[in-house]
């Protein structure tokens, strides 16, 4: 596929992102994207704003599976780029404009070369939440295309074009998102003594759940608890009767998740009596670890190393979640990051990911699974 379609493809998503489960647009180019290759070998499936596509192979053995998300984040992009979102406060600040390129790069490759084996490509929504891996895996389309492999890759800003980082066992943590709503009793911003305030309330919360990862958490282990957004309030002169913080919670180990939980849900109890208020805790939706298998993940660095000019960077695990977890549970595979080297890092504003980095994927993919493929 020639490098500038692939660019066009990308700048193209790139404008309409869209939150988890509505990717309406986005599925609608991707399907009509698809409905132009040649499709003698090709099996499209839609479920929900997701698509399945089966590439059938020449003398089938197994099915080889890639996964890309398709979903944006609730950010204001600050570009500056000439086909920055259309969409006001979405922007594609994860690389899910990337993951899908790749996608489509791959796939077009394929359904004009088709290997031996049958391959299969998930475009998965919902990835930033509420999470589209898990229903998508237990969907009835792909328990009947249940693959024996699967792959997927994450951008990766700190890694330099040309590099991948990637690990055997444990890549990504395990996460909950963390949602708590806090109402005491409004009023008067003079007469404070008649009400309960919300403000202070919230802001005795996040200072100590500070302590939940320094003082509960062994600190061989690790864990984060981040608090991204608090609202509450409506003018300086009234006291809140409601405020709402927003988070998530990583952590490297099961245990420390529901030991972090624990915690959290006692600390809150306190804040209701100290602060006279009710609370309740939503913990949102949870992602499984993401974990390589170990076979899979030193055989494919092996041939990174061995058979392409991409450098192997071997990482170390990170605080990331990925839902792509779920699916590496029940079917054998691996993830790893690409370096796309921007100065600005997942999740902000002005994520500007070098587009050298997907044509360099879509070749290294299209080499494994050739070799992997006809095996
Ligand atoms: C790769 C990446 O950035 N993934 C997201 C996944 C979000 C999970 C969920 N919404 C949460 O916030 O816990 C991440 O933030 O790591």
């Amino acid at each position: 596929m020639n490098k500038d379609a692939l660019i066009a493809i990308r700048r193209d998503l790139h404008k309409i992102p869209e939150l988890g489960f509505q990717e309406h647009k986005t599925q609608k180019y991707l399907l009509d994207y698809i409905h132009s290759l040649p499709n003698e070998r090709l099996e499209v499936k839609t479920w929900r704003t997701g698509i399945f596509v089966k590439v059938h192979g020449t003398n089938p053995r197994k099915m080889i599976a890639y996964r890309t998300d398709i979903d944006g984040l609730p950010i204001e992009e600050k570009t500056g780029l000439s086909f920055q979102s259309e969409h006001p406060g979405l922007m594609h600040a994860c690389g899910h404009d990337f993951h899908m390129t790749i996608a489509l790069g791959v796939l077009t490759h394929f359904a004009y070369h088709p290997i031996q084996d049958d391959l299969l490509f998930i475009f998965q929504p919902a990835e930033e939440g509420p999470g589209g891996a898990e229903p998508m895996l237990n969907s009835e389309i792909m328990q009947q295309w249940m693959p024996d492999m699967i792959t997927a890759l994450h951008i990766a800003p700190e890694l330099p074009v040309g590099t991948i980082g990637m690990k055997p066992g444990l890549l990504f943590a395990n996460t909950s998102e963390l949602f708590i709503d806090l109402t005491g009793k409004g009023g008067h911003a003079a007469f404070p003594h008649t009400t309960h305030d919300m403000v202070v309330a919230a802001c005795s919360l996040v200072t100590q759940l500070q302590s939940i990862v320094s003082r509960n958490i062994d600190p061989l282990d690790s864990a984060v608890i981040t608090i991204g957004k608090i609202a509450s309030g409506t003018i300086q002169n009234i006291i809140a009767d409601h405020a709402r913080l927003e988070g998530t919670i990583r952590t490297f180990s099961v245990e420390s998740m529901e030991k972090v939980k624990k915690r959290i849900e006692d600390m809150v109890k306190g804040i209701e009596i100290g602060y006279q208020c009710k609370a309740e805790i939503d913990w949102g939706s949870m992602y499984y670890q993401v974990w390589n298998d170990e076979a899979l993940s030193k055989e494919f660095m092996e041939f990174v190393q061995n058979e392409t000019e991409i450098q192997l960077h071997v990482c170390k695990e990170a605080m990331t979640g990925e839902d792509f977890g779920y699916m590496l549970a029940k079917i054998p595979g691996f993830m790893f990051w690409l370096g796309v080297d921007s100065p600005y890092g997942l999740h902000h504003a002005k994520l500007s990911p070098n587009e050298q980095a997907i044509f360099k994927a879509v070749d290294l993919i299209c080499q494994y699974f050739e070799w992997k493929g006809n095996k």
